[in-house]
């Protein structure tokens, strides 16, 4: 009977702290559809104040941030938006920009970093002489960090360049900052800076910062207070969503300070699971909480099949194809629980490589069972 559980399928799965708890039970709360939640307004702020923005609007998920984000700035028929192929909004979000808002998308490349080359996104920009035949373009929407390369950082400098081009065509220039606190830390910059050319952000503080529900989205006030009004069509609007919001405060105050720490649990779980025969990780690509497995052509399991021998020894992943397995590393996975991960993949594929272990930072000592 497995009597340990590491669940490494996201850091969505994290459950609310005692802090969390608490500040839920003893929210000052009230309507926020009338904009008197004052544990709304003090996130909301708070949110503004640390992305360097006007304003805030907390939003029930990541999924209804970039949702209203898109719809706000595409507001006119036959609307384009140009975003990454591998882009969290283009692959998971039920083409809702498309299906509920009529957005046009317009795919463009993903580099293995995250980023679009700046070239390929110019030319997506439809010429407006073309109005006849063509969408417009009026958004570019970008992800930091980016999850499906596996939570690649963007720098601030490429950022600032496709805010540039965006001004340069009249367009707008969106961030999908689920975890844009894991990039701040990763890259050592703060976030107002890494997101000083968007002219929205969405904020998950669902993810790596372990709140139970929740993300705000950020911008000018009058882009906010389109926001609201979409959020409200959109059945979006809470009332007493206080007892949340208190929550997310925690954990906005609390848990940017153990991000590191995940990203250094990450890097070590990679470097173990890419020392394992059958099995490759590129470590170097490793920068945040995200960890891409590949599966060798070579092994005796296919992803499915080892994420079941996982599963019996109490170890969630996420699989991806055939051959690819995702890790997620958040707060509530501790060291001891990287090691016996480790562990569980090395019984799963016993030998280790031929190669020479990649030297690990000084004073992390990594042991295999
Ligand atoms: C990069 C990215 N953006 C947006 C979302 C959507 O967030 P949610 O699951 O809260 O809708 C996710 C989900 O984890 C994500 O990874
Ligand atoms: C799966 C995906 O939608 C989710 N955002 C995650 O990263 O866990």
């Amino acid at each position: 009977m497995v009597t340990r559980r590491v669940d490494l399928r996201s850091d969505t799965v994290t459950k609310p702290t005692e802090a969390m708890r608490a500040a839920m039970a003893t929210a000052e709360v009230d309507d926020d559809v009338l904009g008197v939640d004052p544990a709304a307004f003090r996130l909301e702020s708070e949110v503004a104040e640390v992305t360097g923005k006007e304003a805030g609007l907390f939003v029930s998920s990541g999924t209804m941030g970039n949702l209203i984000s898109v719809l706000v700035h595409c507001d006119t028929r036959g609307s384009e938006v140009i975003l990454g192929d591998d882009s969290h909004i283009h692959i998971y979000e039920n083409g809702g920009v498309s299906t509920i808002g009529g957005v046009h998308p317009r795919p463009v490349k993903n580099n293995e970093d995250g980023t679009m080359d700046i070239g390929s996104i110019e030319a997506a920009i439809r010429d407006p002489r073309g109005e006849l035949l063509y969408p417009t373009t009026r958004l570019i929407c970008l992800e930091n960090s980016h999850a499906n390369s596996g939570g690649r950082c963007l720098s601030a400098e490429y950022t600032d360049r496709v805010g540039k081009l965006a001004k340069k065509h009249g367009l707008k220039l969106h961030i999908d900052g689920a975890r844009i606190f894991n990039a701040s830390v990763a890259l050592g910059v703060p976030v107002n800076r890494l997101v000083q050319a968007a002219d929205s952000v969405s904020v998950c503080l669902s993810k790596g910062l372990g709140a139970p529900v929740g993300s705000v989205i950020v911008g000018s006030k009058s882009f906010i207070a389109k926001a609201r009004i979409l959020r409200k069509t959109l059945g979006g609007g809470m009332r007493q969503v206080g007892f949340i919001c208190a929550a997310a405060f925690v954990a906005l105050k609390e848990n940017i300070e153990k991000l590191e720490g995940d990203h250094k649990k990450a890097k070590i779980l990679a470097e173990g699971l890419n020392q394992i025969k059958g099995l490759r990780v590129d470590v170097a690509a490793v920068e945040t909480n995200i960890i891409n497995v590949e599966i060798g052509e070579d092994s005796k399991f296919t992803a499915e099949q080892l994420y079941k021998n996982l599963e019996e020894h109490g170890v969630l992943v996420m699989t991806k194809g055939q051959s690819r397995m995702r890790i997620v590393l958040h707060h509530q996975i501790s060291s001891s629980d990287v090691q016996y991960t480790l562990s569980c993949f090395q019984q799963a594929f016993p030998g280790c490589k031929k190669k020479t272990a990649t030297k690990l930072e000084a004073g992390t000592p990594l042991t295999i069972r």
